[in-house]
């Protein structure tokens, strides 16, 4: 940056100085660092994931306004985290310290590129993962690989929504043959951070070094594999890799956000790999699941939160666990930094956004089937009726895949909701998902239903 820029920045901090009190200043303020000032855009660089989303809610206008006041003209700001500044900005003076601690010590570290010896994060461990109807089957699938790696189920294929647990209980089984007597070699890694050393080691020559790494592990625990799909020359080096693995009898498990033949543009020979072993699917746990993770992770704050407060997040948060606590930690936080208890109209304010987001997220099958239905001209009835004629089929299909696509539902439960197995949820899927790359109006079709489904589901929950 020119000299002329970090005065801006500086000028900026001084007047944040007079407006803001000299804690808040020293806590939210002091410790960002202005990476690059262009045209009409400011890049902000801070330690991690919670400071860049209390700042993005609670001091982004007031940033903006500062700049705006110094330079007389408005940036676009953007805060991006950097995790080696964590450390230095551990140093700097903080009366909600503990907080922060806390805070970071349950927040997921940032995958895959952490250099830690395992690159497993400790927390993620079967005693902090909470067992429901939506994760038994995975979960027990996970425990029987952790006890018997290799011989239980290889590999293992997790799949499901965003933010349901996936990577929680992959490492979980890593952190469980590590905790064991003579542990095995682990290996933890996405799919995005395996390619990215596949490039570096093309780069420097140091194939064979990457190679002996990846298959000479005890354990391969690859996250995100749909992140493969359309990377030919990617999958044809996990393919070896892959082959590698499990010829030398060592686990490979997997996480996806869907089941691997869905996978558009995923190789034959590896979506039949993938599904050699055992394919589980997580989904959104109940609200009882909810509440108990809640409990969960309060224990793990030290938080000390009312039932009934705990009861309102999870009725109110369903769509993702990390959402949810989210939710929590923004209460901790709330407390810790003000010294104040919480009761539900504080509750109530504090989440206002998260509760906004989950209501435009609480879409449902049926205001699909209604939104389908309503735009080509059918009753809801023709949808789960029986009839095949193709004005009806093919509606019948698109609102089978919006349902797959907009919601958390499996396949069988989708299938449930249009008195169809899962089969043909699935094969609906397939049909619509395909037309679609080569049909524009189609395209179009689909995202204005999205917009109405969602619009029309918005409204039922308010
Ligand atoms: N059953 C559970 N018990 C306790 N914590 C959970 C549970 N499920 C998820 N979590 C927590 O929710 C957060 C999100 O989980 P995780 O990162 O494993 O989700 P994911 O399915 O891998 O998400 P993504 O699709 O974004 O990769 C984590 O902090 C995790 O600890």
């Amino acid at each position: 940056m020119t000299d002329e820029q970090k005065k801006l920045w500086n000028d900026a901090c001084q007047h944040l100085k007079q407006t803001l009190s000299k804690d808040v200043f020293e806590k939210w303020i002091a410790v960002i660092q202005c990476r690059k000032i262009d045209h009409d855009q400011v890049i902000l660089v801070v330690g991690n994931d919670f400071y860049q989303s209390w700042l993005e809610e609670h001091y982004l206008p007031l940033i903006k306004n500062a700049l705006a006041l110094v330079s007389g003209q408005t940036y676009d700001i953007q805060l991006v985290v950097d995790y080696s500044l964590a450390s230095e900005q551990e140093e700097q003076p903080d009366t909600a310290e503990n907080v922060k601690e806390k805070v970071r010590s349950i927040l997921p570290q940032k995958r895959g590129t952490k250099e830690t010896k395992t690159n497993l994060n400790s927390n993620y461990t079967f005693d902090s993962f909470v067992v429901g109807p939506s994760n038994q089957f995975a979960h027990a699938a996970a425990m029987a690989s952790a006890q018997s790696p290799s011989r239980a189920y290889n590999p293992l294929f997790i799949y499901g929504g965003v933010g349901l647990g996936k990577t929680h209980l992959m490492q979980a089984i890593g952190n469980f043959i590590l905790s064991k007597k003579g542990k095995g070699k682990v290996c933890y890694t996405t799919s995005e951070a395996f390619l990215n050393e596949y490039i570096e080691a093309l780069q420097t020559n140091s194939l064979a070094k990457f190679r002996k790494k990846y298959r000479t592990v005890d354990a391969l625990l690859i996250d995100d594999i749909h992140f493969l799909a359309g990377k030919e020359r990617l999958q044809e080096e996990f393919f070896h890799t892959f082959n590698a693995i499990f010829e030398n009898h060592k686990q490979i498990v997997m996480t996806s956000d869907r089941p691997a033949g869905e996978l558009e543009g995923l190789a034959p020979r590896l979506v039949s790999r993938f599904e050699w072993g055992l394919v589980v699917e997580m989904e959104s746990p109940d609200v009882e699941t909810r509440v108990a993770i809640l409990r969960k992770k309060s224990e793990q704050l030290k938080l000390s939160i009312e039932q009934n407060l705990l009861f309102y997040i999870a009725e109110r948060i369903s769509s993702n666990i990390r959402r949810l606590e989210g939710a929590l930690i923004r209460v901790a936080s709330y407390i810790s930094l003000t010294g104040q208890s919480m009761d539900m109209g504080k509750l109530e304010y504090l989440l206002r956004d998260t509760l906004d987001q989950e209501k435009k997220h609480a879409i449902s099958v049926e205001n699909i089937q209604k939104t389908v239905a309503e735009h080509f001209d059918l009753r809801v009835g023709d949808l789960l009726g029986r009839k095949r004629t193709q004005n009806i089929a093919w509606p019948r299909q698109v609102a089978m895949y919006l349902s797959r696509d907009m919601t958390n539902l499996s396949f069988p439960s989708i299938g449930d909701s249009f008195g169809r197995n899962h089969a043909t949820v699935v094969h609906a899927c397939k049909t619509v998902e395909k037309e679609q790359t080569t049909d524009l109006k189609l395209r179009q079709t689909l995202s204005l239903l999205r917009q109405r489904a969602g619009h029309q589901s918005a409204q039922t929950v308010s």
